[in-house]
């Protein structure tokens, strides 16, 4: 296996980060390798199936807790696991036209499938990649080697619906001939099926307590409902030995960035998060057990420079290089060989929130994606172009804002903190479409997902499920709560690092004519979600002309 060079250590949280610390940064190999030994099983008596399965690889790139390659596993004699590099996913995004995948998202998925081949082969498989839409890829490789199944993780929101069912038609057409001893008659057997499973989510769809059309609309009914009536499964073990494969000579490579057309972004300052299921495996394991920071993440999480101020495990959750059971499961050992308190039990409740808003595009489907939301609320939205790119470039003036999105476009993620403060910046104080923020951070971001992608941006734009449908982030308010010293906008706008840390927040130059700089002083709001009397106070007043 190989494994990405180690870093240099990196100071959390400090302004004189300068250097780039990846994302894990430990020694990866013996961690992995035992990681895959627990949560492996060398029981491989349960194998009694026939002839080849076939296991379309999609958002869930890993070889621990795969339902879906277990199930092909067992299922037949021989399984081919394949990934479709689909020309959709780097076409540009649906109402706006920007790059549906970026540079930086794109090299994660790369390294992500570069690793998944490693993973399979070390088991005695490997990955066939192939360059195409899977519904013509997959009927083809079924017919050519006379698959009975096609087995795949399940998706909820339309894109990848609509593949789906592209790909079940494209079964249909496939006649298979009848084993020996079947009869000849042509029936729906004898063409290939495919069977999709859910592995998404820590809770499993089959096990809440409620349908997904009677899904609650608020977050904490979700959680203490299912908090309190399931329990999620346990990983799934897999086969220590997963060969033989079927007999293919080329199973293709993983494409270069080129390939994608695109081209190679490097990521000079901030984190670099490396992709694939080792990767993963091992900034758990550097989160929970070497940095011991599980048990402090409900005081740490709201920060916004470094590593570590939280778990930094989306963009593995995003593409599936980790399952969320896994982290349930790794939780609840360090519950029991460390401590258990507010902390642990709060990455689980982050988690829950990520399942939430996989249940509710189950519920709403489209609506998600459009401008009224699943409320369906009727807004009148600004589409002003130079707000907007003064907004995507980090040119607003206010450097709460700017240091957030320039952090985004040069590594791909941002904090959760960050991303609520930018979202209610653009929507509330700018009255720009929501849906403009939510396609560009679809473009940029590592852990691109739709459900929490959409589900967050019509929260934070008062169209989907908050309750409170007044949710203002008063900028200097939240400057002042979580950068105090302005660390972090200094960070990413060094020409601020000369200015005495109280004056680093201060909104400075704006570049865009319209946008009012904010005075400090004048706003009375509290909490997370300053008040309607601060966003009065801010500009929203004076830009009438482009609001709702
Ligand atoms: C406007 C906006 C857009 C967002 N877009 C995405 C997205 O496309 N993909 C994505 O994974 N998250 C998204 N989030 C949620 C959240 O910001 C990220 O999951 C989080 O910042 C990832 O960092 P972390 O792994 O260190 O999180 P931690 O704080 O360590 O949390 C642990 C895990 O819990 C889950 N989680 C935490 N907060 C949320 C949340 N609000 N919604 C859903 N899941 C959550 C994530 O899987 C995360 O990895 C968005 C939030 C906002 C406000």
């Amino acid at each position: 296996m190989n494994f990405p060079p180690r870093s240099k250590p990196s100071s959390a949280a400090s302004a004189t980060i300068s250097e780039v610390p990846d994302l894990p940064s430990n020694e990866m190999g013996k961690i992995v390798e035992q990681t895959f030994e627990r949560y492996s099983s060398s029981d491989e008596a349960k194998r009694n199936g026939s002839g080849v399965a076939i296991v379309w690889f999609r958002n869930d790139l890993r070889v621990l807790d795969n339902e879906a390659l277990v199930k092909a596993w067992a299922s037949s004699q021989a399984v081919l696991p394949v990934y479709c590099v689909d020309p959709r996913l780097f076409g540009t995004t649906h109402y706006f036209g920007f790059p549906k995948t970026g540079a930086l998202r794109a090299q994660f998925l790369i390294e992500c499938l570069a690793d998944l081949k490693r993973n399979l082969m070390n088991r005695g498989l490997n990955l066939l990649v192939q360059h195409g839409k899977p519904e013509e890829i997959l009927p083809s490789l079924a017919k050519t080697f006379e698959a009975h199944t096609v087995y795949a993780h399940k998706e909820t929101c339309s894109e990848e619906l609509n593949v789906e069912r592209l790909v079940r038609n494209g079964l249909r057409q496939v006649v298979l001939l009848p084993s020996p001893g079947q009869s000849t008659s042509l029936s729906s057997s004898n063409h290939p099926k495919l069977q999709l499973i859910w592995g998404s989510t820590m809770y499993h769809i089959e096990d809440l307590p409620f349908s997904t059309s009677s899904l609650p609309d608020v977050y904490t009914q979700f959680r203490k409902s299912v908090e309190s009536k399931c329990t999620i499964r346990i990983c799934i073990r897999t086969p220590t030995s997963l060969g033989p494969p079927p007999n293919i000579e080329d199973w293709g490579s993983v494409p270069s960035i080129n390939q994608l057309g695109l081209h190679e972004e490097k990521v000079s300052r901030g984190m670099r998060f490396i992709g694939g299921e080792a990767a993963a495996l091992s900034r758990v394991n550097e989160y929970f057990w070497k940095k011991d920071l599980l048990k402090v993440y409900k005081a740490t999480r709201n920060g916004m420079l470094g590593p570590d101020y939280s778990t930094k495990f989306s963009p593995w959750l995003a593409s599936g290089s980790l399952s969320p059971r896994f982290i349930y499961q790794e939780v609840k050992r360090y519950e029991k060989e460390r401590q258990a308190n507010d902390s642990t039990y709060w990455v689980l409740f982050e988690l829950i929130w990520r399942d939430y808003f996989r249940f509710l595009s189950v519920k709403y489907g489209n609506s998600l994606f459009h401008q009224g939301g699943p409320r369906k609320v009727e807004a009148r939205w600004s589409q002003d172009q130079t707000m907007f790119e003064a907004w995507r470039d980090g040119c607003t003036g206010y450097p709460l804002i700017d240091a957030n999105m320039k952090e985004l476009s040069a590594t791909g993620f941002m904090s959760n903190r960050g991303r609520q403060i930018v979202c209610s910046f653009l929507v509330r104080d700018m009255g720009i479409d929501w849906r403009m923020g939510a396609e560009w951070f679809e473009t940029c971001l590592l852990d691109y997902d739709p459900c929490s992608n959409y589900g967050n941006w019509t929260y934070g734009a008062g169209v989907g499920n908050d309750p409170r449908e007044d949710r203002y982030f008063s900028i200097p308010k939240q400057a002042k709560t979580y950068d105090p010293e302005g660390e972090y906008v200094a960070f990413w706008l060094p020409e601020l690092q000369a200015l005495p840390n109280d004056k680093r927040n201060f909104p400075g130059k704006s570049y865009i004519k319209q946008i009012v700089p904010l005075k400090f002083g004048n706003i009375t709001s509290s909490g997370d979600n300053d008040s309607a009397s601060a966003r009065r106070t801010a500009f929203r007043g004076k830009q009438r002309g482009h609001m709702r």
